[in-house]
């Protein structure tokens, strides 16, 4: 069934492959990004693009189309930053995913897949992390996105919404011309990959006395394209009056120094690294389980593999110079 989408976020990393995606599907998208983050061109064709908030976003549901539902990846995510500076992700995520629920529930439109985070979670007790571990994030950041699924839950208790929350843990990789350009960086994988190239400065380890199996941070990584087939999984999936929440990943966990010798396997050059200390907020293990997604929606993914990840952003930056 072809559907009438409204993607926010749709100018930054994922959502613009998320949207690649659904267009390629035969969805029609209408993308709503207010570019604080994101890049006008990073829109795929075919796309229409409004620049704008989540008011904005409510007033285009509020317009004249009828939509079928929303895909909402729009959210501040540097960590660091939300430490320093909660308000910013109290009002820019929570609140704005706020404004955006109650103008879909003005216009009747019913169904909302959310871009939720490993964030949540915190520190975990044990894993593979199930998604009914415990919430406690470290950061407001993850805070801000926890508060959205509780909303998300009474949301679709109270009013019919079919919802559900896509837990990312490390996304990565890109698809053809649509991969990560955040500025500034924070994320291992293009920070590693731009060492090893000479495009970055050397890479700060932060961290080697955690304790994991080599002192490193160890990270579940997930292809970006993975999770757009997730959100197609999801938008289809989606069951009125219930709000479902699972985790995408692959469960397995790298540690930062194996990220390290992946990327120097990729590209043929080692990265420059330089031991520093720990960053504050950062959980020592962070391993999906994604049976749930697996077993409920039918969705595992097809590109497992760290090389095939770094591959693919070695090949979106080359094509970008
Ligand atoms: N990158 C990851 O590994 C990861 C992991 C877990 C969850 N997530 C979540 O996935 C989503 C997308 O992340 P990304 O890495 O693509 O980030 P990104 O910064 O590339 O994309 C976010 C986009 O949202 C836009 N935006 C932000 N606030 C907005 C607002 N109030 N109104 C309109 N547009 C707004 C930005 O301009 C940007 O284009 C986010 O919700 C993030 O929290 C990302
Ligand atoms: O220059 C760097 C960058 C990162 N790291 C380490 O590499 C690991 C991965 O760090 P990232 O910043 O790439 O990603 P995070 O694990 O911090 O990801 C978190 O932030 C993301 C948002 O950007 C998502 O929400 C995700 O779910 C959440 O776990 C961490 O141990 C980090 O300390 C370094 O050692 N040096």
């Amino acid at each position: 069934m072809t559907m009438r989408l409204l993607v926010t976020g749709g100018a930054g990393y994922i959502g613009s492959v998320v949207a690649r995606r659904l267009l390629d599907e035969g969805h029609r998208v209408v993308v709503v990004d207010d570019l604080s983050s994101g890049f006008a061109d990073a829109v795929p064709r075919g796309a229409e693009f409004v620049r704008g908030d989540m008011a904005a976003a409510a007033g285009i549901l509020a317009g004249p189309d009828r939509f079928d539902g929303v895909v909402h990846l729009a959210a501040r995510s540097l960590i660091d930053d939300s430490v320093r500076r909660p308000e910013r992700y109290w009002h820019g995520n929570t609140q704005q995913s706020l404004v955006l629920l109650d103008g879909m529930l003005a216009a009747g439109v019913g169904r909302i897949v959310f871009s939720s985070t490993a964030a949540t979670y915190g520190q975990p007790e044990r894993v593979p992390i199930p998604e009914d571990a415990p919430t406690r994030p470290t950061n407001p950041y993850g805070a801000s996105k926890l508060a959205v699924d509780g909303a998300l839950a009474d949301y679709a208790r109270a009013h019919g919404l079919a919802a559900v929350s896509l837990r990312y843990f490390n996304v990565a990789g890109a698809v053809g011309r649509h991969g990560e350009r955040h500025e500034p960086e924070t994320h291992l994988l293009p920070l590693a990959l731009a060492a090893a190239q000479g495009r970055g400065p050397e890479l700060r380890l932060n961290g080697d006395d955690y304790p994991t199996r080599d002192g490193t941070c160890v990270r579940d990584f997930i292809h970006v394209a993975d999770v757009a087939d997730a959100h197609l999984a999801a938008l289809a999936g989606a069951v009125s009056g219930t709000h479902r929440i699972y985790n995408l990943g692959n469960g397995r966990g790298f540690t930062v120094l194996e990220v390290l010798e992946a990327v120097a396997r990729v590209t043929g050059r080692r990265v420059p690294f330089r031991r520093a200390e720990r960053r504050p907020g950062d959980p020592a293990t962070l391993v999906a389980s994604a049976e749930r997604i697996h077993a409920e929606l039918g969705w595992k993914p097809g590109r497992p593999t760290l090389e095939e990840m770094i591959e693919d952003a070695r090949a979106f930056h080359a094509r970008r110079r």
